[in-house]
């Protein structure tokens, strides 16, 4: 990440690579990429056909990795009609209740233990979410054997589908060491014996399932069942690690700027000494500081470095540029979120410069360019269909969080606070992960709320 920084420096916003047998573009300018994704979006919203992504999908099936043909139209369409707002604004009590069981678990293990690595209950609960609305299924906790079973079939491919992912996929003259490696049969056995029929399971007990779920509304579009197997994959993939990871990343902001805690423990007193009630997601405008530490922190650390590449499928002229015919075009939402013709002093942690732009994370995605809050959804086309299921899941989570814990940085061995390090990630496949790192989560003694853990030490800040 650095290293293509550094190139932006020298270069400008455009990097161009040779990977192999296809030249990679990267872009930091996040106005050239809407004109190349949404402005050209018929040509330009392909994938790239990588040897793992092109097994995971059986040849293109599903949404994430296939191009836009006819079928993938009527898989997205979908999606993105399953996941619109007013759907997943009916699991309103799921959501809730996911957020409760995470905020009580963090109490609890903190009280345990003195402190803990969050990431593994965040993932219990953004997994939940998903598994509640689309299967009416749900893990109890990170020592649940069903959630040890799904992160089984999480963990390789998001392994495998990364950018970054076995040298093979750039240069085909390696294609012998994954055959040598055995990593293709590892991955094609576990495709048939861990993925599929985990899926298999999945959707015939959501079918069955009395609740209502959206595999039901699913079916109704009549897709091939092997093509919703991938579908189903895309969801759980892209839904669990996504949201905890923008989770996490902004846990740790908020232990090392107690100030800005501060001011998330103001406006959510304010909004329940006024109503007698925690807020919802419906009533965000009136939690504006909060919306912004959100924008700030998801735009200071991406989720994704460069999200999903897209292919331009002829030759492209925007600008002076000339994009061949199959050229892999990715855009660097790190690199955007740090361009200083984009950001005003882009390194400063600063929610305050969102409070001009406040909207939703969906209309800032769907909007005018320049009006753009962050980038992490994507362009075109191809934007993220889980925004507004993200952003009701990241609202929900702070809420919960922020009216019941101080957030605070670890305790070294001599018991003083050792603040984690912000600047210390590693990508992994897709996502842009923190290193493992502790966190104390501690019952609030200053919160209007009752604490849901009666017996704990509380703190304020
Ligand atoms: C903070 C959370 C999330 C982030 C940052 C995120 C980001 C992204 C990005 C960057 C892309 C690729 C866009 C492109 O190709 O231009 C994408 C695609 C996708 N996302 Fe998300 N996502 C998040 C949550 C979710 C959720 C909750 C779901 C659904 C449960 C979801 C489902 C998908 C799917 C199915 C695609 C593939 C779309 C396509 O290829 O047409 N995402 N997401």
């Amino acid at each position: 990440m650095e290293t293509i920084r550094k190139w932006n420096n020298e270069y400008g916003p455009v990097i161009k690579l040779k990977m192999g047998k296809q030249d990679w573009i990267m872009l930091t300018d996040p106005y050239l990429a809407h004109e190349i994704f949404a402005t050209n979006g018929l040509i330009a919203s392909d994938r790239p056909v990588f040897t793992f992504s092109n097994l995971y999908s059986y040849g293109g099936l599903g949404v994430s990795f296939s191009n836009p043909t006819k079928r993938w139209k009527k898989a997205r369409t979908a999606l993105l009609e399953v996941l619109a707002p007013p759907r997943v604004n009916g699991f309103t009590d799921i959501l809730d209740y996911e957020s409760d069981c995470m905020v009580e678990q963090l109490l609890t293990r903190t009280a345990q233990q003195g402190q803990l690595d969050p990431m593994l209950t965040l993932n219990v609960a953004a997994l939940n979410v998903v598994l509640m609305i689309v299967y009416g299924q749900r893990v109890e906790s990170v020592d649940d054997p069903f959630f040890k079973l799904i992160m089984d079939f999480v963990r390789p491919s998001v392994k495998h589908l990364g950018v970054e992912g076995p040298i093979s996929q750039f240069l085909p003259v390696f294609g012998f060491l994954d055959t040598l490696m055995g990593t293709k049969r590892f991955f094609l056995n576990y495709l048939a014996t861990v993925r599929d029929p985990l899926l298999q399971r999945l959707i015939e007990q959501g079918v069955q399932s009395d609740k209502d779920c959206l595999i039901k509304s699913f079916l109704e579009y009549d897709i091939d069942r092997k093509d919703l197997i991938v579908m189903m994959s895309d969801m759980i993939l892209a839904g669990t690690d996504t949201v905890s990871i923008s989770l996490a990343w902004l846990l740790i902001f908020v232990s090392n700027y107690p100030d800005v805690q501060k001011k998330l423990h103001a406006e959510i007193d304010g909004f329940y000494n006024t109503h007698q009630r925690l807020p919802t997601f419906k009533d965000r405008d009136q939690l504006p500081y909060m919306i912004c530490v959100q924008k700030e922190c998801i735009r200071h650390r991406s989720t994704t470095v460069f999200g999903l590449p897209h292919v331009v499928t002829q030759d492209l002229v925007v600008r002076d540029y000339l994009i061949p015919k199959n050229t892999a075009v990715l855009a660097n939402f790190h690199g955007m979120h740090m361009n200083p013709d984009v950001y005003l002093d882009p390194e400063s942690f600063n929610p305050d410069r969102f409070l001009d732009n406040t909207k939703t994370m969906m209309a800032a995605a769907n909007g005018n360019v320049n009006a753009r809050d962050h980038f992490n959804f994507g362009f075109g086309r191809r934007t993220c269909p889980g925004i507004h299921m993200a952003e009701v899941e990241m609202f929900n989570a702070c809420t919960k969080i922020f009216a019941h814990c101080v957030v605070a940085p670890p305790l070294d061995a001599d018991g003083k606070e050792s603040p984690v390090d912000m600047n210390a990630s590693y990508q992994s496949g897709i996502v842009l992960l923190p290193y493992p790192h502790q966190l104390r989560f501690l019952p609030r003694t200053d919160s209007p709320l009752e604490s849901p853990l009666k017996s704990s030490t509380s703190s304020s800040l």
